[in-house]
C-alpha cells in the first residue's frame, strides 16, 4: 500500500513521480485574481437567488454561497477535527490504510483512486466515507480524534439540508418541480476530506489534476488557504477563500439531467510551499440504480444524452476521470 504524503514529505525534495509533464503542470502559479466565481447571498429575494444560481451554473459551473445557514462554529469545529485527524501519528492513521474489508467503507488513501496505474502521483492524502443514511454510516467513521463522529455528524446533517435547498432552487430555476431531485436522486452523500501538505515545488505538481465531479452537486468547505482553480473561457481562474463561505459546483449528472443547460466544469488544485491545506468536499449523488437522463421538460427538440444507470456512469467515469470529454461523449446520443 502506498504511503501517505503527510507521513514523509518533511525535508524532502519533490520526487520524480510527482512531477507533472510540462503541459499539465501549473508552472506559473499566478492566475487571474480579477476574475473569480460569483458569490451568492442566500438571504435575499428568492427569485434573485434562483436567477443567480442558474446564471453562475451556466457560465462557470461554480459559485460560492454566504449566509447559507450552516453555523460558523459547526464549520470551524469540523475543520479543526479534520486537521487534527491528519496531524495524528502515522500509526493511528495506518490502522485505516490496510483494511481488507470491503464493507469498511471509510478509506484513507493518497493521490487519486488510480494510484497503482496513474503516471504521476498527486500531492494529496484523502479520507473518504459515506454520510447517508447517517445511522448506518457513522459506525464506520474514524474513532479518533474522539470528537470526530459527533462533530462531523452535525456538519454533515447541515450540509444535507443545504444541499437539498440548493437542489430545490436549481430545480425551480430549470422550470422543474421543486422536489425533482428529492428521494433516490439525492440519496447518497460521500465526504472527501482532502489534505495537501506544504509542497517543496508547487510549480511542478498538483494536489488534484483537472477533473469534473461525477455527482449532482458538490459542496466544498475550502477553509482559508487558496488552491482551487476552475477552468473558464480557456484559462484557469482562482477561487478566492472567503471565510465561512461554501463553494458549490455542478456535477456531470446535473449537466446530463439539465440537458446541457448547466455545466459541469473542470477544476484542479494547486499546492503551496508554506502551509498545509485541508478541505472537505461533500458529493451529493443518486442511488446506484437511479436512472440518469435529461429531464423530460428540458428536452425540447433534442435530447443530448441517453439514459443510463448511475452505476454504469461510474464504471465509465473512473477509468477516464482526467478526460471529461471522453466521459460525457460516451453518454451522448449524437457524436
Ligand atoms: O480541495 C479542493 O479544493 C477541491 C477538491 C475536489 O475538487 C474534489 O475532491 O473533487
Ligand atoms: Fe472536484
Amino acid at each position: 500500500m502506498e504511503k501517505l504524503v503527510s507521513s514523509w514529505y518533511k525535508n524532502k525534495s519533490l520526487p520524480e513521480s510527482y512531477k507533472f509533464p510540462p503541459e499539465t503542470r501549473p508552472g506559473n502559479l499566478l492566475v487571474h485574481t480579477s476574475k473569480t466565481i460569483p458569490v451568492i447571498d442566500l438571504v435575499q429575494n428568492r427569485a434573485d437567488i434562483v436567477r443567480k444560481i442558474l446564471k453562475s451554473s451556466e457560465e462557470y459551473g461554480f459559485f460560492q454561497v454566504v449566509n447559507h445557514g450552516v453555523p460558523e462554529d459547526v464549520m470551524n469545529g469540523s475543520m479543526d477535527v479534520f486537521k487534527e485527524f491528519f496531524e495524528m501519528p502515522a500509526e493511528d492513521k495506518a490502522a485505516m490504510l490496510h483494511s481488507e474489508d470491503p464493507r469498511n467503507r471509510c478509506r484513507l488513501s493518497t493521490s487519486s483512486a488510480n494510484y497503482a496505474w496513474e503516471k504521476v502521483h498527486h500531492w494529496r492524502d484523502k479520507l473518504r466515507h459515506p454520510c447517508l443514511p447517517l445511522q448506518d454510516c457513522i459506525k464506520h467513521w474514524p474513532e479518533k480524534p474522539i470528537r470526530y463522529r459527533e462533530v462531523v455528524a452535525t456538519f454533515s446533517t447541515e450540509i444535507t439540508k443545504l444541499g437539498l435547498r440548493i437542489l430545490e432552487l436549481v430545480a425551480e430555476g430549470l422550470g422543474l418541480e421543486s422536489e425533482y431531485f428529492e428521494g433516490k436522486l439525492s440519496e447518497s452523500m460521500m465526504l472527501s476530506v482532502n489534505h495537501y501538505p506544504p509542497c517543496p515545488d508547487p510549480s511542478l505538481t498538483l494536489g488534484l489534476s483537472k477533473h469534473c465531479d461525477p455527482d449532482l452537486i458538490t459542496i466544498l468547505h475550502q477553509g482559508d488557504v487558496y488552491g482551487l482553480q476552475v477552468f473558464n473561457n480557456g484559462e484557469w481562474i482562482g477561487v478566492e477563500p472567503l471565510h465561512n463561505a461554501l463553494v458549490v459546483n455542478i456535477g456531470n449528472l446535473l449537466q446530463i439531467i439539465s440537458n446541457d443547460k448547466l455545466k459541469s466544469v473542470e477544476h484542479r488544485v494547486v499546492t503551496n510551499s508554506r502551509v498545509a491545506r485541508t478541505t472537505a468536499a461533500f458529493f451529493i449523488s443518486p442511488s446506484d440504480d437511479s436512472i440518469i437522463e435529461p429531464a423530460k421538460p428540458l428536452i425540447g427538440d433534442v435530447s443530448v444524452y441517453r439514459a443510463c444507470e448511475f452505476k454504469e456512469f461510474m464504471l465509465h467515469y473512473l477509468p477516464n476521470l482526467e478526460n471529461n470529454e471522453v466521459v460525457m461523449k460516451h453518454f451522448k446520443l449524437q457524436a
